[in-house]
């Protein structure tokens, strides 16, 4: 079976031989699904799934922990995978999940081999009822390195990359706690917005501009249009899952973050006001204790998030413009390698 690529990335070595290759620290294609089999232990675990894939755990070069990404026997499916393929094969970032190798029967089934990140994603650590607290520290830091991936997909990739799905359950974490993106498959490549065509039908418009409940930007739900802006917008939902260990919907209650956190937001954004110290404090998340939250800190992932969720969107900050002022307001970015364990 052979592997096609619109997108050849030198370090990548394709075959059409029954055996994988891969060079130097290139990404590996694998010709045969026997080797998919053979990677996974025949899909004995599953570690994720996700409404386009389920994920495996897998082993690469016989040892090392991946993560196995598949999406099978569906047209549809196989799109978004050759997206996230085309996309991941172009990111080398720190912050962005890297890709090992992939499977691709250029019809309907494809798989990628990711590296496995340990921590699992952000929202089940913020959200479980696992005792371990992710420490204001670490929060921070994610916060940053969640901005670095996007300021990388956003500013300095040619072409220009928009995630379209900025969520915490696309924020996984490596055994340090620092953070990767994930999940490109509704990515837009190459220019800065999208509108929908007006002639699309109603399931299929729903499909594509439903999104992730909670952190969906009112202006694309409203317009179609998909931009830079959107990406800030769930990255300023993050930043307020950070902030407060609140879901950014909770489907028990009904209720929206971005709602709950409405009035306070409006406080922080009101230069005329001085806000009191105690009213941020109410909104942060319960388990950490208070005297090791910094209250500067605290006001400026609150601002940062106000001003990413902010409308409209053209007055919403960068994310090279988050990148400084979050670097400028914590000291503990200054030094990075600072999201050391929990
Ligand atoms: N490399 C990895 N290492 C560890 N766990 C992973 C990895 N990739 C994915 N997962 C787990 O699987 C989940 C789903 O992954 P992902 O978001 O990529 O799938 P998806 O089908 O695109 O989901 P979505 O419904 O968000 O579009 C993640 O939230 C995470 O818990």
């Amino acid at each position: 079976m052979a592997c096609f690529l619109n997108c050849v990335r030198f370090d990548v070595t394709t075959t059409t031989t029954d055996k994988p290759t891969s060079k130097g620290y290139g990404v590996t294609c694998y010709s045969s699904w026997d080797d998919v089999e053979t990677l996974t232990s025949n899909f004995s675990r599953l570690i994720g799934s996700g409404g386009y894939s389920s994920i495996y755990m897998a082993r690469f070069s016989g040892s090392d922990k991946a993560a196995l990404k598949v999406h099978v026997s569906s047209h549809r499916l196989y799109q978004v995978f050759r997206l996230e393929l085309d996309i991941l094969l172009r990111l080398q970032h720190p912050n962005i999940v890297k890709l090992l190798g992939y499977f691709d029967d250029s019809e309907e089934t494809g798989a990628l081999l990711l590296e496995y990140l340990p921590q699992g994603n952000l929202q089940e650590k913020l959200h479980s009822s696992s005792k371990q607290v992710l420490p204001w520290r670490n929060r921070t830091t994610i916060a940053y390195q969640l901005v670095q991936a996007i300021v990388h997909i956003h500013e300095e990739c040619t072409p220009q990359i928009v995630h379209g799905d900025i969520k915490s359950s696309n924020v996984l974490l490596d055994k340090n706690f620092d953070c990767k993106l994930c999940d490109f498959g509704s990515a837009k490549v190459g220019f800065s917005s999208m509108v929908q065509p007006p002639t699309m039908s109603t399931r299929s418009r729903q499909v594509r501009m439903v999104g992730s409940p909670g952190y969906t930007d009112p202006h694309y739900l409203k317009t179609g249009i998909a931009s830079k802006k959107m990406d800030m917008y769930g990255f300023g939902v993050v930043v307020l899952e950070l902030v407060s260990g609140k879901e950014a919907f909770s489907a028990e209650r009904g209720e929206m973050l971005v709602h709950i956190a409405a009035s306070l937001i409006r406080e922080v954004l009101d230069t005329s006001v001085d806000i009191e110290d105690d009213k941020m404090r109410q909104f942060l998340d319960p388990r950490l204790s208070r005297d090791s939250v910094d209250i500067d800190e605290l006001k400026s992932m609150l601002s940062v998030a106000a001003l990413c969720i902010g409308s409209p969107p053209s007055l919403r900050p960068s994310a090279v413009q988050v990148a400084e002022t979050l670097v400028q307001t914590i000291p503990s970015l200054s030094f990075l390698g600072c999201g050391k364990g929990v």
